[in-house]
C-alpha cells in the first residue's frame, strides 16, 4: 500500500459527467466568494469575528448557514430522484447510472437529517435560547465553538466523498450485512460512518452544554416552569439528544470495528447478528425524528403567541406534553422493523406505545388552536409557515399511526406510502418550523426583518410544491411501489411520477424565492431595519435586548417574575429602563482552538476513510495537542467596563424610545 493508503488518482470520478460538472460549478463558486472576500478585504473578520468566535449568537448564524448550504445539496439530491423517476418509466434507463443513484438517495437522506435539519434546529436554539433564559453566553462557550467545527467537519467530510471516491450506497440507514466490508468493499461507508461520528459528537456536547446552561445559568427569578415554551422544547429535545447519540457512536463504533478489524458484531457468521445493529440504529434514529420536530413544536408555540397577541393557552400542558413525546419517543423505535421477525406480542406492544404519542401531540395542536381562537392574529410569514404545518403535519401524523399498526405496515412498509409519511412529518413538521422561526427571528440576529412579499412567494411554492411532490407518493405507496427504485416498469404509476416531479420543480422555486428573498432583504436592510429591537411586540426576554443583541446580551441581567417576562416588564413600565451604574461584565475571548481541532479531527476522519494511517495519527495528535495547549491557555477571558455598557445600553434605549414614542 502506498502512503497514500487507497486513495489513487483514480479515485476521483473523472468519468462521471454529471458530478465533473458539479464539482466545476462549485469551484467557480467558492473562488467567486474567495474573490469578493478579498476585494472587500474580509479575511481578518471572517476568521477573528466568525471563524474563531465563541459567542452563541455568531455560531448560530454560521450554524444556519450551513444548513442553508446543505439544503440545496440535499435539495440537488432529490430534485435528481424526481427527474430520474420521471424519466426512467416503462423500463427506461433514464440518466443516472444504477450505483449512482444508490449514492444520491443515501446521501440525501443524511445530508437532509444530520447536515441540513439539525444544525438548521441548532442555530436557533444557539441564538434564542441564551437570551430567553436571560444568559450571557452558553455554559460552555469554547465547547459551543468545538461543537460547531465538529458538525461542519462532517459536512466536509460528505462533500469531499462526492469529489474523491464515493459515498455509501445503502441507504441513510447503512443496515449490514450490505455496510459491511464484504458487500461495501469501498469507502462510501467510511464516509458515512466518520461523517456521522464527528457531528454526532459535536451534537452531543451541545446538547450537554445548553442543558447545564438552562439548568444552570436561568436568570434570576426564572423558575423551571418559567422558561420559555421554545426554550423548554429544545430542552426536551436536547434530554433525548444525550440519552441517544451515545447509542449512535457506539453502533457506529461496532461497526468500525467490523469492518476495519474483521469483528463480527453484525455478521452471521461468528456469532453476530445483523438485528443488534437494526436495534441499535433506530434506538437513536427513532428519538432522532423528534429531537427534530419538538424545537419546531416550540417555535410554532412562540409565533402563534406573540402574533395573536395572546399568552400561550396550556403553557404547563405544552410543557408536559413535550415531555410525554420524549419519553415515548424513547420506547417505540421497534415500530421501524414490524417486518422483521418480531412476536405478535412485540410488535402490538410497540405498536400501541406509538399510537399514544398521538395523544400528546393533538394536545399541542389543540392548544395553538384555542391561543388563536378569539386573538387578532397578525398574518405575517412565520404565522403562514405555522398554519401551513398544522394542516401538513396533522396528515403526516395520521398516516404515522397507521404505520403503526403492525398489521397495516406489513403492507406500507419500506413503500413510497412510508417516505410520504416521512416527508409529511419532517418536511412538512420541522423543516417549516425552522422556517418559521428563521423569519420570526431574523431581525433578532442581523438587525433588520426579511421581506414579506419574497417570504410569502416562498411559502407559497413550497407548500404547494410539497404537496404536489409528495401526495402522489402515498397513492403509489398503496400501488405497490417500494422506495430506493431506480427506475420503474408499471404504467400505472407513470401519472403519479410525473406529478411527483412538477412537485419538485414547484418547490426549486420555493428555495430559489428563498434567497432573493435573502438578497432583496439584504438590499433593502435600511427601510427593513429593526431599531427597537421588538419588531413583532414579543413577550420573552430575547425581544428586550437590541437587534442583533450587544455583545454581552444582557447590560444588567433582568429579574423575572413571568413566564412571559418581556411583556411583564413592558407593562409594569420598567422595559428599557437604564440603570445608573453597571457591573463590570465577565466574557471569554475568542479561540481558534475549536477550529484547529476540528481540523485535526477531520483530517484524522478523512485518513481513516482511506487507510492513511500516519495522516490519522498525525490528526489525532494534533487535535489533542491543540486541546492540551488550550487547557493551559491563561489568556481566555476579559471584562468590559461599565462604562462601555452604559453607552451602549444608553445608545440602544434612545433609539427604541425614539421609535416607540414615534
Ligand atoms: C419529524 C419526524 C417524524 C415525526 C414527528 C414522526 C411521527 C410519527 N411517526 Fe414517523 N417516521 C419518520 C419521521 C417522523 N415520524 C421517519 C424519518 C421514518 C422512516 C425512516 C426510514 O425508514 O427511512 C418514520 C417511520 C415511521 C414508522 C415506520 C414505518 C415503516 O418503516 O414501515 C412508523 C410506524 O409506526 C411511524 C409512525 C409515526 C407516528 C405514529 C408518529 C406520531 O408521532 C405522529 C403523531 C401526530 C399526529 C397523529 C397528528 C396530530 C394529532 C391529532 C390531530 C390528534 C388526533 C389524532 C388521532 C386520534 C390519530 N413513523
Ligand atoms: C425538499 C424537498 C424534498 C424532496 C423533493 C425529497 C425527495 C426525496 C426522494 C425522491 C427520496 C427517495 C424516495 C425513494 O426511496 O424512492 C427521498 C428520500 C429521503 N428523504 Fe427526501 N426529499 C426532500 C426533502 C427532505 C428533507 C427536508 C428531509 C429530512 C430532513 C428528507 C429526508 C429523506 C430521507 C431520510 C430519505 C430516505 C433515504 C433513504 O432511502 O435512505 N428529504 N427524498
Ligand atoms: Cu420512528
Amino acid at each position: 500500500m502506498s502512503i497514500f493508503g487507497k486513495l489513487t488518482l483514480e479515485s476521483v470520478p473523472y468519468h462521471e459527467p454529471i458530478i465533473m460538472v458539479t464539482l466545476a460549478v462549485v469551484a467557480v463558486v467558492g473562488l467567486v466568494i474567495a474573490g469578493l472576500i478579498t476585494k472587500y478585504k474580509q479575511w481578518s473578520v471572517l476568521w477573528h469575528d466568525w471563524i474563531t468566535s465563541i459567542d452563541h449568537k455568531r455560531l448560530g448564524i454560521m450554524y444556519i448557514v450551513l444548513a442553508l448550504v446543505m439544503l440545496v445539496r440535499g435539495f440537488a439530491d432529490a430534485i435528481m430522484m424526481r427527474s430520474q423517476l420521471a424519466l426512467a418509466t416503462n423500463g427506461a434507463a433514464g440518466y443516472l447510472p444504477p450505483e449512482h443513484y444508490d449514492q444520491i438517495f443515501s446521501a440525501h437522506g443524511v445530508i437532509m437529517i444530520i447536515f441540513m435539519a439539525m444544525p438548521f434546529m441548532i442555530g436557533l436554539m444557539n441564538i434564542i435560547v441564551p437570551l430567553q433564559v436571560g444568559a450571557r453566553d452558553v455554559a460552555f462557550p469554547f465547547l459551543n465553538n468545538l461543537s460547531f467545527w465538529l458538525t461542519a467537519g462532517g459536512a466536509i467530510l460528505i462533500n469531499i466523498s462526492l469529489a474523491v471516491g464515493e459515498f455509501a450506497r445503502t441507504g441513510w440507514v447503512a443496515y449490514p450485512p450490505l455496510s459491511e466490508l464484504a458487500y461495501s468493499p469501498g469507502v462510501g461507508v467510511d464516509y458515512y460512518i466518520w461523517a456521522l461520528q464527528l457531528s454526532g459528537m459535536g451534537t452531543l456536547l451541545t446538547a450537554v452544554n445548553f442543558l447545564v446552561t438552562v439548568f444552570k445559568m436561568r436568570a434570576p427569578g426564572m423558575r423551571l416552569m418559567q422558561m420559555p415554551i421554545f426554550t423548554w422544547t429544545c430542552t426536551w429535545a436536547n434530554i433525548l439528544v444525550a440519552a441517544s447519540f451515545p447509542i449512535l457512536t457506539a453502533v457506529l463504533a461496532m461497526l468500525t470495528l467490523d469492518r476495519y478489524l474483521g469483528f463480527h458484531f453484525f455478521t452471521n457468521e461468528a456469532g453476530g447478528n445483523a438485528m443488534m445493529y437494526i436495534n441499535l440504529f433506530w434506538a437513536w434514529g427513532h428519538p432522532e425524528v423528534y429531537i427534530l420536530i419538538l424545537p419546531a413544536f416550540g417555535i410554532f408555540s412562540e409565533v402563534i403567541s406573540t402574533f395573536t397577541g395572546k399568552r400561550l393557552f396550556g403553557y404547563k400542558s405544552m410543557v408536559y406534553a413535550s415531555g410525554a413525546i420524549s419519553i415515548l419517543g424513547f420506547i417505540v423505535w421497534l415500530h421501524h422493523f414490524f417486518t422483521m421477525g418480531s412476536s405478535a406480542n412485540v410488535n402490538a406492544f410497540f405498536g400501541v406505545m406509538t399510537m399514544i404519542i398521538a395523544v400528546p401531540t393533538g394536545a399541542k395542536l389543540f392548544n395553538w388552536l384555542f391561543t388563536m381562537y378569539r386573538g387578532r392574529l397578525r398574518i405575517t410569514v412565520p404565522v403562514l409557515w405555522t398554519i401551513g404545518f398544522m394542516v401538513t403535519f396533522t396528515i403526516g401524523g395520521m398516516t404515522g399511526v397507521l404505520l403503526a399498526i403492525p398489521g397495516a405496515d406489513y403492507v406500507l412498509h419500506n413503500s413510497l406510502f412510508l417516505i410520504a409519511h416521512f416527508h409529511n412529518t419532517i418536511l412538512g413538521g420541522a423543516v417549516f418550523g425552522y422556517f418559521a422561526g428563521f423569519n420570526y427571528w431574523f431581525p433578532k440576529a442581523m438587525g433588520f426583518k426579511l421581506h414579506e412579499g419574497w417570504g410569502k412567494a416562498s411559502f407559497w411554492c413550497w407548500l404547494v410544491g410539497f404537496f404536489v411532490a409528495f401526495m402522489p407518493l402515498y397513492v403509489l405507496g398503496f400501488l405497490g411501489m417500494t422506495r430506493r427504485l431506480n427506475h420503474t416498469n408499471n404504467p400505472e404509476w407513470n401519472l403519479w411520477l410525473y406529478i411527483a416531479a412538477v412537485g419538485g420543480v414547484i418547490i426549486m422555486f420555493g428555495i430559489i424565492f428563498q434567497f432573493i428573498q435573502l438578497y432583496v432583504s439584504f438590499k433593502e436592510r435600511k427601510q427593513l431595519k429593526d431599531t427597537t429591537g421588538d419588531p413583532w411586540n414579543g413577550h420573552t426576554l430575547e425581544w428586550s435586548t437590541a437587534s442583533p443583541p450587544q455583545f454581552y446580551n444582557f447590560g444588567h441581567i433582568p429579574t423575572v417574575h413571568d413566564i412571559d417576562a418581556w411583556t411583564d416588564m413592558k407593562e409594569k413600565g420598567i422595559a428599557y429602563k437604564l440603570l445608573d451604574k453597571y457591573l463590570p461584565i465577565h466574557m471569554p475571548k475568542n479561540t481558534s482552538a475549536g477550529v484547529l481541532m476540528s481540523l485535526g479531527f477531520t483530517g484524522f476522519g478523512f485518513a481513516m476513510i482511506w487507510h492513511i494511517w500516519w495522516l490519522a495519527i498525525v490528526g489525532l495528535v494534533f487535535a489533542i495537542g491543540v486541546y492540551i495547549k488550550r487547557c493551559y491557555s491563561r489568556d481566555v477571558d476579559y471584562f468590559v467596563m461599565p462604562e462601555e455598557v452604559h453607552e451602549i445600553e444608553q445608545a440602544h434605549a434612545a433609539a427604541a424610545a425614539k421609535e416607540v414614542t414615534a
